[in-house]
């Protein structure tokens, strides 16, 4: 007899799931996080009265697994404000637009309209699931996003546009992320719309509580003694019938152990025997990209009153986009912007004063003199958490996609794989968390009912 049946290895909400579901089928579940908290790549924190998100945030239609969670552990929702004009701070100059079409000039929408429409019909080539089975598969992936804008022949403006995109969803520079990575990401939300829109995309919502609260309260019902929390896994041996997963207190023994982190880091945790090599290999080369994001919060959302909506792009950083995520009665104004890929990776290194006075002059140039007077400002840093290293997603580079992504989910003997990046959809969200974990109970349940009648 094992001292449980499943151990899940980190408490973000894809680990915390599977063990919800699992429990839901009379299964004895143990979770270790290596963190004194869970919730992973979510994670909240009170602001001048007002509570932020420092981590994943927004939800939208289609996310129908991060929603059906979020329902049932009743915590609500609420649009993300987008009345009003955005704003777009480029090439020094500060114009006012409507919707996703940016006011670039006609020679510069149509570029961008010619560059984008090529990159979704190429993404519709990928396989959602199965981006190694893609036509020319191992040619898109030998190349870079941004070696394809080059090619393409992508204007300065539109290739700066991608940069935006690039930055929001994976934390880097177009030049750094495998050509067959990015469309299959694209393919597998949707679409582009659907992956920046606030009206029908990936942005339309967010937690009135904030995102942390369905972690804290899965987390909860999961009931007392499941969740060991500082209790980072440093070892997996297998052997013929099971698993004994070792954490600072010991040996815990199981029939199967979900791992739900990010592949990087499964590389800290020792395998014995160890992983096949595309295995490995996979965790060497599916790095998180760097997203940082600053809070700035005000007595009210002045913005609105000057017509705006609150959402920004900007080519100056290091903000380089930004949203409205105030409370839903207005109590506070609270400004949200994103610092990522390379200007995080100046911004991360200066001192927490020097950040805030870069971050707060970003948002001024905005929104005008007011934004550098907030009643409350924090930021967080994703790649300085030790034991995530940085966010949202993995950004892998070159040749690193197509035939390793099989490897995100196939099973290791006992060992099954869940978190967000191994999701067939919206993986990279916090949907992709929620409906890999799923996936990943549905399995070992199936592995454990098999065995049994055998
Ligand atoms: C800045 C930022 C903004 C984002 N914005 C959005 C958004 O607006 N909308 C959206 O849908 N998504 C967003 N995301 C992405 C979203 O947060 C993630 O997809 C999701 O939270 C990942 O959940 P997960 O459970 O797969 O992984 P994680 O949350 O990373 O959980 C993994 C857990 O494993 C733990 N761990 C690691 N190694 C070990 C070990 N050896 N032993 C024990 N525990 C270990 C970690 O501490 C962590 O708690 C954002 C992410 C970031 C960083
Ligand atoms: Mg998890």
């Amino acid at each position: 007899m094992t001292d449980v049946d499943v151990v899940v290895v980190g408490a973000g909400l894809s680990g915390l799931t599977a063990a919800r579901a699992l429990q839901q089928r009379g299964l004895r579940v143990r979770v270790f996080e290596a963190q004194d908290r869970v919730g992973g790549r979510v994670r909240s924190a009170t602001v001048a009265g007002a509570v932020v998100d420092l981590g994943g945030t927004f939800v939208g239609p289609g996310q129908e697994r991060i929603l059906a969670l979020a329902d049932e552990v009743g915590v609500a929702r609420h649009p993300t404000y987008d009345s009003g004009d955005n704003l777009l701070l480029w090439r020094k100059d500060r114009r006012r637009y409507r919707g996703l079409v940016p006011p670039l000039g006609v020679a510069g929408l149509l570029d961008l309209v010619r560059v984008r429409s090529a990159l979704e019909r190429l993404s519709r080539k990928v396989p959602v699931g199965r981006p190694g089975d893609a036509p020319d598969a191992a040619g898109l992936d030998a190349r870079t996003l941004g070696s394809w804008l080059t090619a393409k022949r992508a204007g300065r403006g539109t290739h700066d546009l991608m940069a935006v995109v690039s930055r929001t969803s994976w934390g880097c520079e177009p030049s750094e992320l495998s050509l067959l990575y990015a469309l299959h990401y694209v393919a597998q939300a949707g679409g582009l719309d659907a992956l920046l829109g606030t009206r029908g995309g990936a942005v339309e919502q967010h937690f009135v509580e904030g995102a942390h609260e369905v972690a804290v309260r899965v987390a909860d019902a999961l009931g007392d003694g499941t969740v060991r929390l500082g209790s980072p896994v440093l070892r997996i041996d297998r052997s013929g019938d099971g698993v004994t997963v070792s954490t600072d207190d010991g040996p815990t023994t199981a029939r199967r152990v979900i791992v739900a982190v990010p592949p990087a880091l499964r590389r800290r945790i020792r395998f014995a025997p160890e992983l096949p090599s595309a295995h490995r290999r996979l965790a060497q080369r599916w790095s998180p990209g760097i997203l940082s994001k600053v809070y700035a919060v005000y007595d009210t959302p002045f913005w609105r009153g000057d017509g705006l909506s609150g959402m920004a792009v900007s080519d100056e950083g290091p903000v380089f986009i930004t949203f409205d995520a105030s409370p839903r009665d207005a109590s506070r104004g609270v400004l949200l912007g994103f610092v990522g890929g390379d200007y995080a990776r100046d911004w991360d290194a200066v001192d927490a004063a020097e950040r805030r006075i870069r971050a707060l002059s970003a948002l001024a140039d905005l929104f005008g003199e007011r934004a550098l007077r907030p009643l409350g400002y924090t930021d967080h840093r994703w790649a300085e958490e030790d034991w995530l290293g940085g966010g949202p997603t993995a950004a892998p580079g070159p040749g690193a996609s197509g035939a390793l992504h099989a490897r995100l989910t196939e099973p290791v003997g006992p060992i099954h794989w869940a978190g967000t990046e191994t999701a067939t959809r919206w993986a990279g969200h916090l949907d992709g968390a929620v409906s890999a974990g799923e996936r990943a109970a549905r399995e070992v349940t199936v592995a454990l009912t098999l065995e049994a009648v055998r």
